[in-house]
């Protein structure tokens, strides 16, 4: 047995301190045709903190994301976001009940400037869908927040520059801050430092510390130095299930994890001094 606690939460144990947990799958089952991709997934998110969902290829995360954000429907288990259950929302039902996940720059409009991307992100929040006299209204607001938000990510001198035309990272920030935009208090983040270079990735583990601040985050990440720089605790998928869950020194020192997937990596990391 190993020495990891393997969170596997009960019908009785859904809150923490008084409150429901940000996020809970409750043994969580998707197949496709007779295939069992996830398979009893289990997990359970306080509000605030950030979890990297990591494991070998096809071991589920993506698949994992497409349940919690609605995109594929579960075959059986439950996904909870705030206490309530969300099997079966449309994604964007999900989104307005707070949860925003983000694709790799699939959510930026490449014609539009940085300014423009992010307030349209802030006018669905703030309620512009209901009415034209609203939206008016909210435009100040909108502009104020989408101020804000472009100084937070560091693309404030780019106001006005198109999305098309700004670097990779530059890119990916936008991205960041188009997925915080809407006010979520649960983000989704799938690989957010794939294909930068090692100084880009440092820089924007820091950005996404700062935009996340007191937000849920989880993340699907393959580079552990993105894992070690960024998570409180650290999902390990393998084979459709959560194999532990737990801090990320917990999680490195667990035999059974390196036995399953970490292996040679996780000692480079501890040889290193990460
Ligand atoms: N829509 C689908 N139809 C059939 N099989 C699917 C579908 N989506 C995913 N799969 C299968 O589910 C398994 C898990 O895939 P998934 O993409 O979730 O893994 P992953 O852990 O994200 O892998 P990677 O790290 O390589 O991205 C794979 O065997 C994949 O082929």
């Amino acid at each position: 047995m190993s020495s990891i606690a393997i969170h596997q939460p009960t019908a009785q144990a859904t809150q923490s301190a008084g409150k429901p947990y940000a996020l809970e799958l409750r043994d969580l089952r998707k197949n496709f045709g007779k295939t069992e991709i996830i398979r009893g997934a289990n997990l359970a998110v306080n509000a605030g903190e950030r979890i990297a969902i990591i494991g070998p290829n096809g071991a589920g995360k993506s698949t994992l994301f497409n349940l919690i954000s609605g995109r594929f429907e579960p075959s059986s288990g439950d996904i909870l976001l705030h206490g309530q259950r969300i099997n079966g929302q449309k994604p964007f039902e999900i989104n307005r009940m707070g949860l925003s996940r983000s694709f790799q720059i699939t959510n930026i409009f490449p014609k539009l400037s940085v300014f423009e991307n992010l307030r349209c992100s802030v006018l669905w929040s703030l309620g512009y869908r209901y009415s034209f006299w609203r939206f008016l209204s909210n435009l100040h607001d909108a502009n104020e927040r989408a101020n804000e938000l472009m100084e937070m990510i560091g693309l404030h001198r780019k106001r006005d520059t198109l999305a098309v035309n700004l670097t990779y990272a530059e890119q990916r920030a936008l991205e960041i801050g188009i997925t915080i935009g809407g006010g979520a208090s649960v983000i989704l983040l799938d690989e957010p430092t794939a294909g930068m270079s090692n100084s880009e990735t440092a820089h924007f583990i820091q950005l996404i510390k700062k935009v996340t601040e007191g937000k849920t985050l989880l993340t699907v990440e393959h580079d552990m130095g993105v894992v070690f720089g960024l998570a409180d605790k650290i999902a390990v998928v393998v084979y459709g299930e959560v194999i532990a869950f737990d801090t990320p020194q917990a999680v490195r020192a667990n035999a059974r994890v390196q036995e399953a997937y970490l292996g040679s990596s996780v000692a480079d990391q501890q040889a290193g001094g990460h």
